[in-house]
C-alpha cells in the first residue's frame, strides 16, 4: 500500500537499514540522519509558512505522530523519529513525511 494511503500505528518497531533505504526512496526531498528524517520546505512568505505549520499540526494529531519543527520566515524544516522506538526511525516517520509533502505540494498549488 502507498505510504500516502496507510495510517501511523501505535508501537511501530524500528526499521532495518534496507527498509529505511526502500521507504527514504518514496519520499522525495527527505535525508536520514540517524534516527531521524528530515526535509526542508520553504514558502513565499511568513504566512505561508505557517498555514503549513498548522496543516502539518493537524496531520500530526491525527495520526498521533509529531515532528519537531524548525519554523522560519520563509522556511520549516520537519524532523521526523519514533519516540516510542527509542528514536528511531519506524514507519510512522515514513507515512508522515508523504503526508507532509502531499500538504506542501497542495499549498503550492493553490
Ligand atoms: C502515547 C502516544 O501514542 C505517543 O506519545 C505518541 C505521540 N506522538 C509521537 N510522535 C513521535 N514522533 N513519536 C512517538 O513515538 C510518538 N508517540
Amino acid at each position: 500500500m502507498k505510504l500516502l494511503e496507510r495510517h501511523c500505528t501505535h508501537g511501530a518497531p524500528a526499521l532495518d537499514p534496507d527498509a529505511i533505504r526502500a521507504l527514504l526512496a518514496q519520499v522525495p526531498g527527505w535525508q536520514a540522519a540517524g534516527g531521524s528524517i528530515e526535509r526542508e520546505f520553504t514558502f513565499a512568505d511568513y504566512r505561508a509558512t505557517i498555514a503549513f505549520v498548522n496543516a502539518v499540526a493537524t496531520m500530526a494529531e491525527t495520526e498521533n505522530h509529531h515532528p519537531d519543527m524548525r519554523v522560519g520566515y520563509r522556511r520549516c524544516t520537519l524532523v521526523y523519529t519514533t519516540h516510542s522506538a527509542g528514536g528511531a526511525l519506524s514507519a510512522n516517520d515514513f507515512i508522515c513525511a508523504a503526508k507532509a509533502g502531499m500538504l506542501y505540494d497542495r499549498g503550492m498549488a493553490a
